[in-house]
């Protein structure tokens, strides 16, 4: 059956829950076919970031300039940076039927979810948060008043994970996979099933 529009994938969860590592872990599967929004920033990049391929990196001038000119779906602030998502390249990508990928913190896909509500929310946690700051200490790539800061945030946003429809664990990371891989073929399924039924019952006799 072909598909009329590819689905809008919404992956959040807090700092250093391993969101990039599960990221990278799905796309590099055979049986699961994603295009990645890649979003914006003003955050400075980390060793081996590239621009273009992990985050435009950019000003925060020119970020406010494409804000006004309502070329972001969605940004927010966070722990002193701007992040948005380029509203272009999802529109065309899910218009063409194929599936992306935003991975987002919880205001930017809240503003999502105002705009597209048929998207499909998932919300990533760690097993505990002892083990999700030691996740952020591993990765060695923030200072002790970044990583208090992203703690504090993590648990503002633990508190708003009600409102996506599928929270996955993060225990590891094969199996985070499997579980977005199972949500994303299920989805599919339905709305498959949703658009044949609504065909039939809505043909002219
Ligand atoms: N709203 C919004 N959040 C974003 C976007 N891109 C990344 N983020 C989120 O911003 C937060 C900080 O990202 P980053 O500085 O890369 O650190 P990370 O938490 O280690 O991934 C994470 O929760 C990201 O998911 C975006 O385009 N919009
Ligand atoms: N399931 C897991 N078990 C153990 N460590 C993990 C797991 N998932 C990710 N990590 C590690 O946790 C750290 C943060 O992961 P990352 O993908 O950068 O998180 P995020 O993108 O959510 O900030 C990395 O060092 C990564 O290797």
């Amino acid at each position: 059956m072909k598909r009329e529009k590819g689905l809008l994938i919404v992956l959040s969860g807090p700092s250093g829950v391993g969101k990039g590592t599960v990221r990278k872990a799905l796309f590099s599967q055979e049986d699961i076919e994603l295009q990645y929004s890649i979003s914006m920033t003003t955050r400075q990049p980390r060793e081996g970031e590239v621009d273009g391929v992990d985050y435009f990196f950019r000003s925060r001038e020119k970020f406010e300039q494409l804000i006004k000119e309502n070329r972001l779906l969605e940004w927010a602030e966070f722990v002193g940076n701007y992040y948005g998502t380029p509203v272009d390249y999802v529109r065309e990508t899910i218009e063409s039927g194929k599936d992306v990928l935003l991975e987002i913190e919880v205001q930017g896909a809240m503003q999502v979810k105002e705009v597209f509500p048929e998207g499909v929310f998932i919300f990533l946690v760690p097993p505990s948060l002892s083990e999700l700051r030691s996740r952020i200490v591993g990765r060695g790539t923030e200072t002790e008043d970044v990583i208090h800061n992203r703690m504090q945030m993590a648990k503002e946003e633990i508190d708003l994970m009600d409102a996506y429809d599928y929270v996955v664990e993060n225990d590891k990371v094969e199996f985070a996979c499997n579980r977005i891989k199972a949500i994303v073929q299920s989805e599919h399924c339905r709305r498959d099933r949703v658009a044949k039924l609504y065909k039939s019952l809505t043909e002219v006799e």
